[in-house]
């Protein structure tokens, strides 16, 4: 087959052909292959600003758009109506970085006309803080500056943006977004290429893979078409490739990035990338993460990135519990206790506990979730088994101090619950983790590679059996994790786990997600506090930046619940009237019980909602927590009151311990995050009387 490539922008416009189409465009690509091309007439256009355009005959309405790029070797374009065809054709012009040597596109056309009304100049520009020289270095076209120069919004930049090259705009936006010229350079710094030939467009195209894809067999092509709205599969940011194709790590690497940037892309192509130069003697990558639910969705993606049956068998896709099950189970049946249990367990030993003066001076007693995060994040997290070691252990992010003789009343109370446990036969997720952990310490590791998605929540006892899993060297662990994302209780030092990440730290920062008007509000949710990562740094959300637009959240105040759902139900509606399918909807609360409500009255308005349980596929009404890592198109997030949300119960009081308070608030606006970032194009807010605390101020 005749080398061909392909545009990153040509899959979406595939995507949007009826079959029919597909089907002539397909029949078009395969004389390509065959060398035939001089047969499909590749036109020439009279006024293209590109002279390497041509477009080719598809049918009789649809026309392909075609660049040559030398040699004999043609890109795919995109793929349009007749006139929109033509129309797209003569406004592109392809050019080469001049400092990244990249192929790139614009839309000559419409700088044009952007050029013929520019903004009035204002007192503060945009760029006023980088010298021309330094736009140049950066890989800003000379003759884009001026232009550049008039920018004081980032609505304007955002009008000119559509009609930059990407690359260019990517640099622009981090500007923009508060990175200094030399953050922006440590991003780009290791493309800068010398000695570029801006007239060798095949050259540039081959640096260009994040836009770019050369496919040498109808297998690989057929394999490219066949998920078009897969974009994620074939083109990836140049930061995210570098990081899932680097030859070798040294040891465990560690990928931060907040929300949509791309992390779990990144852990599959690496999953890949290392499974394939596995030998075939049974050595396998192990792919984990949180729940069963993305465990899941890992392994559905990794079915789309990979068709190699021989490549799959060697990638282990499961939950860190199901995990820690298997191995401490062994074969076992063992009984989970669940969180009806558990909390049932900890209100008695909470009420039957110890009783101290508080800081407002009254007698009180430690509260149930006081009594079950000491277990968690001091006993458990520690492997504490006497009172003795648990004297001495130090309570780190604990908040408030206890004396001696506290800590003896609460190691007594805490004992209480592990007993009655241990007599009911029934164990934790966490106490399973450290069972497996003790035991795959005393076997060989099974796993040459071990990838973990949303780390930042898993419990140390859960890192203790990862890190087990696999002997420590080069490749090891490959982590990715969001400290702005975590909504559990865990705070872990790799470190101090045996996982040194130190050196191999890398950062995402282009959200691929969600629009930047969502991500400018989920972003503010935050309210400016530093998280603290796995690798013990407190992590930045510099450059954090959407590329995409689109409409304003919608925030809808009601008088009362019934008011606030009515409004819902017309909202889902109409979504699902404009076309939206139904599991591309998605609707959270912060309560389990909010939850059910919400199921109950959207079926009762006959729309569809998801069963999993009974398998049923409709629109996925669940609790912010439910929603992590997953995205939809459309997504409500309702009664956000200020009664709800932070949820009292999840909240330690002030006057008892003003840290853990301010933890607590934190975590809960971490959940608000992660919940309004699932959403890609759409979002919509509601709440009923008095709103959160912590919605920001709705501009
Ligand atoms: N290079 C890319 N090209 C196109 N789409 C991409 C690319 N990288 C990521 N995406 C898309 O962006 C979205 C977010 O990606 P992903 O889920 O990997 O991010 P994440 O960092 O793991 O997010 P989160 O932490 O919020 O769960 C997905 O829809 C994914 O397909």
């Amino acid at each position: 087959m005749a080398e061909l490539a392909i545009d990153r922008g040509f899959l979406p416009a595939y995507a949007r052909l009826d079959r029919r189409v597909q089907r002539a465009v397909d029949a078009a690509i395969g004389k390509f292959a065959q060398h035939t091309h001089a047969g499909l007439h590749l036109e020439k256009l009279a006024g293209a600003r590109d002279p390497h355009i041509r477009t080719i005959r598809i049918d009789q309405f649809y026309r392909g758009v075609v660049l040559a790029l030398g040699e004999q070797r043609y890109a795919l374009l995109n793929v349009l109506p007749h006139d929109d065809a033509i129309a797209f054709a003569v406004s592109r012009r392809f050019t080469v970085n001049q400092a990244l040597g990249v192929l790139e596109m614009r839309d000559q056309a419409g700088i044009e006309e952007f050029a013929k009304a520019p903004p009035q100049p204002a007192t503060e520009g945009l760029f006023d803080g980088v010298s021309t020289a330094d736009l140049v270095r950066l890989g800003i076209d000379p003759d884009l500056v001026p232009l550049l120069r008039l920018i004081s919004t980032d609505q304007q930049l955002e009008s000119l943006g559509t009609r930059l090259p990407e690359t260019q705009l990517d640099v622009l936006s981090g500007l923009a977004s508060g990175l200094s010229v030399e953050d922006v350079w440590a991003e780009v710094a290791d493309r800068i290429v010398s000695g570029v030939d801006t007239d060798d467009l095949l050259t540039a195209a081959r640096r260009t893979p994040e836009r770019v894809a050369f496919v040498s067999g109808p297998v690989e092509l057929a394999a490219i078409l066949a998920h078009p709205f897969d974009v994620w599969r074939t083109f990836l940011h140049p930061t995210q490739r570098d990081i899932a194709y680097r030859e070798s790590y040294s040891g465990p690497a560690l990928v931060t990035g907040s929300a949509g940037t791309g992390k779990t892309v990144t852990g599959l192509h690496r999953a890949v990338f290392l499974a394939q130069r596995l030998p075939d003697d049974g050595s396998k990558v192990l792919l984990t993460t949180f729940t069963r639910a993305l465990a899941d969705a890992l392994s559905r993606q990794l079915f789309r990135l990979t068709a190699d049956p021989a490549v799959r068998a060697r990638i282990d896709v499961i939950s860190v519990d199901k995990l820690a099950y298997q191995i401490a189970a062994r074969g076992k049946p063992v009984t989970i206790a669940d969180d009806e249990v558990m909390d049932r367990l900890w209100e008695v030993a909470a009420s039957s506990g110890p009783t101290y003066i508080n800081r407002a001076g009254r007698t009180t007693r430690f509260s149930p979730t006081f009594l079950r995060r000491e277990w968690e994040q001091v006993i458990l997290a520690q492997r504490l088994t006497s009172l003795q070691a648990y004297r001495d252990a130090p309570r780190k992010g604990r908040g408030e101090g206890l004396r001696a003789a506290q800590r003896e009343q609460v190691w007594v109370a805490i004992d209480t619950v592990v007993r009655e446990l241990a007599k009911r036969r029934l164990r934790t997720h966490t106490q399973l983790a450290d069972e497996a952990a003790a035991i795959a310490r005393q076997s060989p590791p099974p796993y040459r590679h071990v990838i973990v998605d949303e780390g930042q929540d898993l419990h140390p006892a859960q890192w203790r059996l990862l890190r087990a899993l696999v002997a420590p060297g080069p490749n090891d662990m490959f982590l990715l994790a969001d400290p702005y994302q975590r909504i559990y209780d865990s705070h872990v030092s790799l470190a101090q786990l045996g996982i040194e990440v130190r050196g191999r730290t890398r950062r995402l920062t282009v959200n691929y997600r969600t629009t930047h008007e969502i991500l400018d509000l989920s972003v503010r949710v935050l309210n400016g506090a530093g998280a603290v990562g796995l690798d013990g740094e407190t992590d930045t959300l510099r450059g954090y930046r959407a590329i995409t637009r689109g409409d304003h959240p919608v925030l809808a105040s009601h008088n009362s619940r019934d008011g606030e759902f009515e409004a819902l139900i017309e909202r889902v509606g109409t979504w699902l009237e404009q076309g939206v399918e139904p599991h591309a909807i998605g609707v959270a609360a912060r309560t389990g019980q909010l939850v059910k409500t919400i199921g109950k009255t959207l079926s009762d308005a006959y729309i569809p909602v998801a069963d999993d349980k009974r398998g049923v596929d409709g629109v996925r009404v669940a609790t912010m927590h439910r929603l992590k890592g997953l995205e939809f198109q459309c997504l409500a997030v309702v009664g956000l009151d200020e009664a709800v949300l932070p949820a009292p119960n999840a909240v330690a009081s002030a006057v008892e311990d003003p840290h853990a308070h301010l933890q607590d608030l934190q975590r809960e606006r971490c959940l608000l995050f992660v919940a309004l970032t699932r959403a890609r194009d759409v979002l919509y807010l509601s709440h009923s009387g008095a709103p959160s605390s912590l919605l920001p101020e709705h501009r």
